[in-house]
């Protein structure tokens, strides 16, 4: 019997690209809506001496470029962003089992995974959710997940402005600056307020921990999308309840709404559907002048494909040296 092996994060890195991110996101999508995907309820295990969470997503996708069966742990520890060496938010690990024996083939550094699926799955639902142009995205959150969803649109749209704003402010000056220089453009601005950011925005992306409404229903212009990233037990809390009640909103997975956005059903509002059912032409997209809501809670799903195409990667490579 061979031992697993490790793929670790700086090789991940290097084996990450945005085309078959998206390939892979997508076909996790599609394979959910499908029921070509299985994913047990996620645990949430709270630390009683510290504010970090651990989140176990075990999943399984049938698909013959991204299927795999796996487990992703992963730990929400908010608080490292203060510490004075700042570690990111969001760490992961992702187990990868060969399927006929269940022996444990891989364990796949799952943190650049994580950023970067996220980012996908907003891309994906953006697409289909309204197959258009776009002149202004506005994120709000400069964090872990804003920089990726600025990267990750920057790389699939040719939007003329990239708005970012952060609660602490200079958070978002810094990475605007960092983005402006690694493009060689001035297309990133900084917002001084959120409402400055979104007001006549046609893609928003909410990536924050806020408890309380970051977005407001009379800031946005018609047909806006928003993904709303933010998630967390609680506090699906970035947009205001009136912004819920009146858009179309899509979710990735049936499942896990029912448990993790009950708050939203108990409030009156009604999912479309999963973004997956739109992918494969089940359900039609909304009218482009309705605002679109993708509420993305994360998916094992995802995190398999990933890990399958990572490891796919990495062996080829290694088979190549
Ligand atoms: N849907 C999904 O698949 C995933 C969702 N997430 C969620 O995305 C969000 C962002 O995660 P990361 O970027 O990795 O975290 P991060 O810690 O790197 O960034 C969070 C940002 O939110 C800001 N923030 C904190 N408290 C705030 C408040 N009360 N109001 C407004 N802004 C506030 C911080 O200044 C920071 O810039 C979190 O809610 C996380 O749980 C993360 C990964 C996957
Ligand atoms: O899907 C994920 O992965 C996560 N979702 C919510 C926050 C932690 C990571």
């Amino acid at each position: 019997m061979s031992n697993p092996i490790f793929i670790h994060e700086d090789q991940v890195k290097k084996l990450l690209n945005w085309d078959s991110t998206f390939d892979a996101v997508e076909a996790a999508l599609e394979s959910v809506y499908n029921k070509r995907a299985v994913q047990s309820p996620r645990t949430f295990t709270q630390s009683t001496t510290s504010k970090t969470l651990l989140l176990t997503m075990p999943g399984h996708l049938d698909n013959e470029r991204f299927g795999a069966l796996g487990c992703k742990l992963v730990t929400v520890a908010p608080d490292n962003i203060n510490l004075e060496h700042p570690l990111p938010t969001i760490n992961a690990q992702i187990l990868l089992f060969e399927e006929a024996t269940g022996i444990l083939k891989a364990v796949v550094g799952g943190t650049e995974i994580t950023k970067w699926r996220t980012a996908a799955a907003s891309a994906v639902a953006t697409k289909h959710l309204k197959p258009k142009e776009f002149q202004v995205l506005a994120i709000l959150g400069a964090g872990v997940q804003g920089r990726i969803h600025a990267i990750c649109f920057n790389h699939f749209y040719d939007f003329k402005e990239i708005r970012i704003w952060n609660h602490n402010v200079h958070k978002a000056e810094t990475l605007v600056q960092e983005l402006n220089q690694v493009y060689n453009c001035q297309k990133f601005k900084c917002c001084q307020s959120n409402e400055e950011c979104v007001r006549g925005a046609d893609v928003v992306v909410t990536a924050t921990f806020a408890k309380s409404p970051i977005v407001q229903k009379e800031w946005l212009k018609d047909g806006v999308h928003i993904n709303a990233v933010g998630a967390g037990l609680v506090h699906h809390s970035e947009l205001s309840e009136s912004i819920y009640q009146s858009s179309h909103v899509y979710i990735d997975h049936w499942a896990g709404a029912q448990t993790e956005l009950a708050g939203l059903g108990k409030l009156g509002v009604e999912f479309k559907g999963e973004i997956g059912g739109v992918i494969t032409g089940d359900l039609p997209p909304p009218p482009l002048d309705q605002v679109t809501v993708f509420q993305s809670l994360g998916m094992a799903a995802e995190d398999c494909a990933m890990a399958r195409l990572i490891y796919d990667l990495f062996i080829q490579e290694s088979n190549m040296n």
